[in-house]
């Protein structure tokens, strides 16, 4: 029997980008200008294109100033790292991203070392891992953020849950766990070399399950009423020849029988991802601008 909540995760990004969106005109009436975001895209990656599109549009649809910059797949770690130059001296920047993965001539570290932390909407910068690891503000990677506000919304408070975080990226489970930890969470960091990996998510009331590999979370690992986030986006074979479909990380129709709660794939996480982009490019554009962001405005 399938008990669980579905978490609405494209619904929740709609609300937030509307949100988003709803703060744009002030802004532009204290600032003299729209927010801008820039996105940088390097070669032909097919996903990376549509997450690409998809990432202008939104930013035209909240109101901001979206600049697109699409470099070869031939071009030099050199070229990217001075067009990264000139967007952190452009003044109607407010947010630089730099879609990943980068072909594997051009050092991405040394990419996102050259972007200023301050236009650093996607929160990879040592600098803003830094500020998120003390406690201090910063920009932090955005499915994560999306991630503890789904988990926030419906838990409410996630004072002195266990949350068990699979994997350790720098870009999901690292900003993952020190979330939950800045939330009261205490927080179990799972990865390759954890072992009994079910008897440790057995014990959590929060399952975030950010490891790449399709339906490895099994039903009979989650607590009966937890809280599970499928960050996983996985394409495998689909029911006929020829066609794929998309699998979370979690096995879902197992985990759901159990959790209190869990997200699809896909509409769960994934819409999160480009929702807090637009929320920290706003946060940016009124930091940079010396401009009061409303309380409450964007939540
Ligand atoms: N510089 C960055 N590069 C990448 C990031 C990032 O945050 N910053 N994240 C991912 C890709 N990504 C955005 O860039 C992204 C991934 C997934 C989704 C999404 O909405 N997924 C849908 C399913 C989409 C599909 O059908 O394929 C879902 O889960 O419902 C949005 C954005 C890697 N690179």
């Amino acid at each position: 029997m399938n008990g669980a909540e579905i978490i609405d995760g494209k619904a929740y990004a709609a609300g937030l980008r509307a949100r988003v969106a709803a703060a744009v005109p002030a802004f532009r009436v204290a600032a003299g200008r729209a927010p801008g975001l820039a996105v940088v895209l390097v070669g032909e990656d097919p996903a990376s294109q549509v997450y690409v599109r998809s990432k202008h549009k939104a930013t035209v649809e909240a109101g901001m100033e979206s600049f697109e910059h699409r470099l070869p797949a031939t071009a030099s770690e050199m070229e990217l790292l001075d067009l990264v130059e000139r967007l952190n001296a452009d003044d109607r920047v407010d947010g630089i991203l730099v879609q990943l993965p980068l072909p594997s001539h051009i050092d991405e570290k040394r990419v996102i070392a050259t972007i200023d932390p301050d236009k650093d909407v996607d929160g990879f910068h040592v600098v803003n891992a830094g500020r998120l690891a003390v406690g201090e503000a910063g920009y932090v990677p955005c499915t994560p953020l999306g991630c503890l506000m789904l988990l926030k919304d419906r838990l409410g408070d996630l004072s002195g849950l266990a949350a068990v975080v699979i994997g350790r990226s720098n870009i999901v489970g690292k900003p993952m766990a020190a979330l939950l930890l800045a939330e009261n969470c205490t927080v179990t960091v799972a990865h390759s070399r954890t072992r009994d990996l079910a008897d440790v998510v057995r014990r959590a009331d929060i399952v975030v399950a950010a490891v790449g590999r399709p339906e490895m979370v099994k039903g009979d690992w989650i607590r009966h009423g937890a809280t599970v986030i499928d960050v996983g986006i996985n394409r495998v074979p689909g029911a006929e020849p020829g066609k794929t479909r998309l699998v979370g990380d979690v096995a879902f129709a197992e985990a759901a029988a159990v959790a209190g709660a869990i997200t699809p794939v896909p509409g769960g996480v994934g819409p999160m991802t480009i929702a807090v982009l637009l929320r920290n490019t706003l946060v940016a554009a009124h930091r940079r601008a010396g401009v009061a962001l409303p309380e409450g405005a964007i939540g």
